[in-house]
C-alpha cells in the first residue's frame, strides 16, 4: 500500500431490500482509493449510492462483500477519527453553540483535557460572539459551520460531508465553501463530499467521482487540475462544468436535469 493512500475501497457491494421486497443494488463493485489530504467529491443522480458509500466509509453501515480499509486496516464501526456532517443541521437544539462543539469532545471522553480548544474552533469557523447562542438563533450556514467544528475538534483524519450545503441559499453556500477550503488547508483533513452541485464539486475538489444508478457504480473519476483559488466563471471552469453535466446526463435515467450550476 502506498503511504499516501488513506482509504482503499475494493470490490464493494451493498444491496438493500426495499419495502416492496425488491432487491436494490445500491452499490455494485465499487473500487476507489482516496489519498490522504485529498478533497474528493462524489456526484451522481439521485439513488446512485452516494450516501450509502459515505456511510460505509464512516462505519455506519456494512457492505455485503468487498473490503474498505483505512490506513491499511479494515473499517469497523463509527469512530470520531472519521467526522460525519449531515445535510440538515444535526445540532442539539437544547445546547448552545459552544456546548454543541463540546459534545464532540464529550463523545470521545476527552472534554476535561481539551475543553480550552473550543474557543479556538469557534474562532476557526468565524463565530466569535455566538458562543452562548442556541441553534434556532443562528442561520443555517452558521449551524453547518458549528456541525463542521464539532467534527473537526476531534482531529478526524477524514471529514465525510453528506451534502452539508444542500439546504443553503447560494450566497451562504459560496461562503461556506470558502470556509471549508480554509479549514481543509489549515487542518490537512481529507475531505470526502457528497453533492448534487457540479459547481461546488469543481470549485472544491482535487478529484470528482461520477456515479451512475441501478446498480450504483463509479462511472468515471476526473482529476481537476484547475489552479486555486478557482474562478467560477473562468473559461476552463465553464468547459469542465459543461463536460461533467454532459456525463451526468448520460448516466442519468431521468430526463429532467436535477443538477444545480
Ligand atoms: N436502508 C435502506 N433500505 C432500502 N433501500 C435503501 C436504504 N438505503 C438506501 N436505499 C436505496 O439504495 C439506493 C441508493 O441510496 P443512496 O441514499 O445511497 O443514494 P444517493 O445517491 O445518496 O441518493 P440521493 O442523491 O437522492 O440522496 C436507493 O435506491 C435507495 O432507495
Amino acid at each position: 500500500m502506498s503511504r499516501d493512500i488513506l482509504f482503499e475501497i475494493e470490490a464493494v457491494d451493498r444491496t438493500y431490500v426495499d419495502a416492496n421486497d425488491n432487491t436494490v443494488e445500491a452499490l455494485k463493485n465499487i473500487n476507489l482509493s482516496i489519498n490522504r489530504g485529498e478533497f474528493i467529491s462524489i456526484i451522481g443522480p439521485s439513488g446512485c449510492g452516494k450516501t450509502t458509500l459515505l456511510r460505509l466509509l464512516a462505519g455506519l453501515d456494512v457492505q455485503e462483500s468487498g473490503e474498505i480499509r483505512l490506513n491499511g486496516e479494515e473499517v469497523g464501526g463509527p469512530d470520531p477519527t472519521r467526522g460525519y456532517v449531515f445535510q440538515q443541521s444535526s445540532l442539539f437544539p437544547w445546547l448552545t453553540v459552544e456546548k454543541n462543539i463540546a459534545s464532540g469532545l464529550k463523545a470521545r471522553g476527552v472534554y476535561k483535557q481539551r475543553k480550552d480548544e473550543i474557543a479556538e474552533y469557534i474562532k476557526l469557523i468565524g463565530l466569535n460572539g455566538f458562543e452562548k447562542t442556541y441553534p434556532h438563533q443562528i442561520s443555517g450556514g452558521m449551524a453547518q459551520r458549528v456541525a463542521i467544528a464539532r467534527a473537526l475538534i476531534n482531529h478526524p483524519v477524514a471529514l465525510l460531508l453528506d451534502e452539508p450545503m444542500g439546504a443553503l441559499d447560494a450566497f451562504t453556500r459560496a461562503d461556506l465553501q470558502d470556509k471549508l477550503l480554509e479549514l481543509w488547508r489549515e487542518n490537512d483533513t481529507t475531505m470526502i463530499l457528497v453533492t448534487h452541485d457540479v459547481d461546488e464539486a469543481l470549485y472544491l475538489s482535487d478529484r470528482v467521482v461520477i456515479m451512475s444508478p441501478r446498480p450504483g457504480r463509479i462511472s468515471e473519476v476526473l482529476n481537476i487540475s484547475l489552479s486555486r483559488p478557482r474562478q467560477r466563471s473562468g473559461t476552463d471552469f465553464t468547459a469542465l462544468r459543461n463536460s461533467i453535466l454532459e456525463k451526468l446526463h448520460l448516466v442519468s435515467e431521468i430526463q429532467q436535469p436535477e443538477y444545480t450550476i
